[in-house]
């Protein structure tokens, strides 16, 4: 048997709860839950009705409330919490971690303050060598894939066997990954596009045309690209499924928390309204000022980002951002 352990069960660590059980009859997968009523009802009734009140979970699917239990004899433990919570959880786990686990990133968030990314984040507060780390990042929209609707994803570690072995755990009919030794990029892309989607959701909330949409999804993954070249990633990483895939993806799709988050901000809603209207993450709003810093570190430009930082942080007005980004100098699309 291999045993998972999916520390946040919440909407994503849930469904890819439910994909590792569905790929394999051999994986028992241990999710923490914060909360004890969540950890009972999963244990109980194999539902967790907070977020998907009609999935049946595998009975290979329990739960506990203690983070260090959970990772306790697990050789796969993968991460899924909003990302601004993942080091300080990482510290209450990272004594009982097995000698040899592979620690598996869900999360598409750039850490405040440090600028790091999730798979840099738990390297450090675990102290792994990156080559222990894999990222999961594509167009994944939790709500789709547990009622198995097909889609492709991407596994990417630096150590392609641990790329390989983690794309092996979560292939199941519905759920196809391919791998990548590209992990800057995957991540870049997964960060970036929750930004773009809030922009996008921006636009529909104004009741903005698909003209202007498609605009900003494609001038949003050039900037993308560029910081992701900055960093070290690589362009074709960008144009695969976690960057383009992933980008039309959440900026199109009313189920996603980023768009809605962009919706409701256009309708006037502050930062911290929106946060309270909405249960679950959108990791867009909580990433955008260390994007902004970050692209500003390497003198990176990132226009769509930077106006969806002074929206968030209110220097700019929603119906002022339109105006703003087309009245820029104009440049060559070539231009990276
Ligand atoms: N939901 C989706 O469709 C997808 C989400 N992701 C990413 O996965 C990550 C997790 O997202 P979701 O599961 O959707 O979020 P969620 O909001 O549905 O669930 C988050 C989980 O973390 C727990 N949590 C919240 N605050 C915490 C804290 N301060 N400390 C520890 N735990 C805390 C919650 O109790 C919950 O179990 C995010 O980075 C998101 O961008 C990636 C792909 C798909
Ligand atoms: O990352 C996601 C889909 O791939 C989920 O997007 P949201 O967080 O905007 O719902």
């Amino acid at each position: 048997m291999t045993r998972v352990a999916i520390l946040g069960s919440g909407s994503w660590g849930t469904a890819f709860g439910k994909i590792l059980t569905d790929a394999r009859e051999d994986t028992l997968v241990t999710l923490w839950a914060r909360r004890e009523t969540v950890a009972a009802e999963i244990n109980e009734r194999h539902l967790n009705r907070e977020y998907f009140p009609d999935v049946e979970l595998s009975e290979r699917m329990t739960a506990t409330t203690d983070p260090a239990a959970a990772v306790r004899g697990a050789s796969v433990v993968v991460v899924a919490v909003p990302s601004q919570s993942a080091r300080a959880l990482m510290e209450r786990v990272a004594g009982a971690l097995e000698p040899d686990a592979i620690v598996v990133s869900l999360m598409k968030g750039l850490e405040r303050g440090t600028h790091l990314r999730m798979s840099q984040v738990l390297a450090e507060s675990l102290g792994l060598s990156p080559e222990r780390i894999a990222v999961v990042s594509g167009p994944n929209l939790a709500r789709e894939i547990v009622d198995r609707q097909p889609t492709a994803s991407v596994v990417a570690a630096a150590n392609p066997l641990v790329a390989a072995r983690i794309a092996e755990l979560c292939t199941a009919p519905y759920f196809r990954p391919y791998t990548n030794t590209d992990v800057v990029g995957v991540e870049v892309g997964g960060v970036v596009k929750n930004i773009i989607a809030v922009a996008v959701g921006m636009c529909d909330g104004l009741g903005v045309g698909d003209n202007s949409k498609a605009s900003i999804m494609t001038r949003g993954l050039a900037e993308t690209m560029r910081l992701a070249l900055a960093l070290g990633g690589l362009g074709p990483t960008l144009a695969g499924l976690a960057g383009m895939g992933d980008l039309v993806a959440t900026c199109s799709s009313r189920l996603s928390r980023n768009n809605t988050a962009g919706r409701l901000l256009a309708e006037g809603l502050t930062p911290d309204e929106v946060a309270e209207r909405m249960s679950q993450v959108a990791e867009g709003v909580k990433s955008a000022a260390a994007v902004a810093e970050l692209a500003a570190q390497y003198d990176v430009r990132m226009p769509i980002t930077q106006a969806v930082v002074d929206v968030v942080e209110g220097r700019l007005a929603v119906n002022d951002m339109g105006a703003r980004l087309m009245g820029r100098d104009l440049t060559s699309e070539g231009e990276l």
